[in-house]
């Protein structure tokens, strides 16, 4: 599949959340969207979905518009982070009408996955816990199987476990048949293990698209006395720097190798923090 986003642009009101990005997607990977609140990754995700129309601009997939378009929308699946599915039906009746939908459904998996997180087929999703919703969700994204699917925030009330049990199994899918998976989530140190491609946004905008292992090639974390960092990093491009009691830890692009020639502390910097910096520095030029 291959995403084509032009100069895309959402307006409700007054408010702009997406400010005419372009970027593109070609590669069955797994994608983290991220981003702040409000910073406009639900209103991308509806309008890839063929949910909403944008203002201007467009979404092309495999060069087709995928608003009100079912040859399209039947390769796409959204699991969002509630409201998934109406709260009379029954878990295998939410089963069955998916597995029209979806000509790439895969049944067994959605029953295996079904007694995996402990559900009841008759159940009615209104009977459900949060969490059990959610993990309905997540198994209606994994059983589909759809060719781009989409998980926005799709575990609201899980625990730990569960999330993990989550984590495994769509890397188990994902490794055995690859499709293209973008993920946006808050809880960005539990997976950015999988990532293979982050997309971060601010404000409406494409902040960062960039391969995670390259993203950790070319950033640094380094700690050491404060002359010493101060020193080293006058001449880098610093992300943020943060001083504590004669010591000082900076966050900095660039060639890892040189810092290690000078004996300082040297790390990769988490993703979540990354986030929280470049998202830090763009509110603040
Ligand atoms: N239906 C709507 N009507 C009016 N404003 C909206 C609507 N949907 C989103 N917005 C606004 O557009 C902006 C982007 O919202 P969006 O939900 O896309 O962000 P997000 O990155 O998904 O945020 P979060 O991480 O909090 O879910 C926000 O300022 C939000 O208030």
């Amino acid at each position: 599949m291959k995403i084509e986003v032009k100069q895309l642009t959402k307006v409700y009101k007054d408010k702009k959340a997406l400010n005419n990005i372009s970027f593109s997607l070609e590669e069955p990977k797994i994608y983290g969207l991220l981003g702040r609140n409000g910073a406009g990754k639900t209103t991308f995700m509806e309008i890839l979905s063929g949910h909403i129309l944008p203002t201007n601009g467009k979404i092309l997939i495999n060069g087709e518009n995928p608003f009100d378009n079912q040859k399209l929308t039947e390769s796409i699946c959204l699991i969002k982070e509630g409201n998934n599915f109406k709260g009379d039906l029954k878990i295998k009746e939410i089963l069955r009408i998916y597995s029209y939908f979806y000509p790439t459904w895969d049944q067994t998996l959605a029953e295996e996955l079904v007694s995996l997180y402990n559900l009841k087929q008759n159940a009615k999703v209104k009977s459900l816990s949060k969490g059990m919703e959610s993990a309905l969700g997540i198994i209606v994204g994994l059983a589909s199987k759809a060719p781009i699917t989409i998980f926005d925030e799709p575990y609201i009330g899980l625990d730990a476990a569960a999330r993990k049990l989550f984590y495994e199994i769509l890397l188990e899918q994902y490794e055995q048949e690859k499709r293209m998976i973008i993920f946006s989530t808050h809880l960005i140190d539990e997976v950015s293990l999988l990532f293979e491609e982050v997309l971060i946004m601010q404000d409406g905008k494409l902040l960062m698209k960039e391969d995670t292992d390259q993203l950790r090639d070319r950033t640094y974390a380094i700690t050491g006395t404060r002359e010493a960092v101060e020193g080293f990093i006058h001449d880098k491009q610093i992300i943020s720097k943060k001083g504590l009691a004669g010591m000082m830890t900076a966050y900095v692009y660039g060639d890892r190798k040189q810092a290690r020639k000078n004996d300082f502390q040297v790390e990769g910097i988490p993703i979540q923090e990354l986030m929280i910096h470049l998202t830090e520095e763009q509110r603040g030029a």
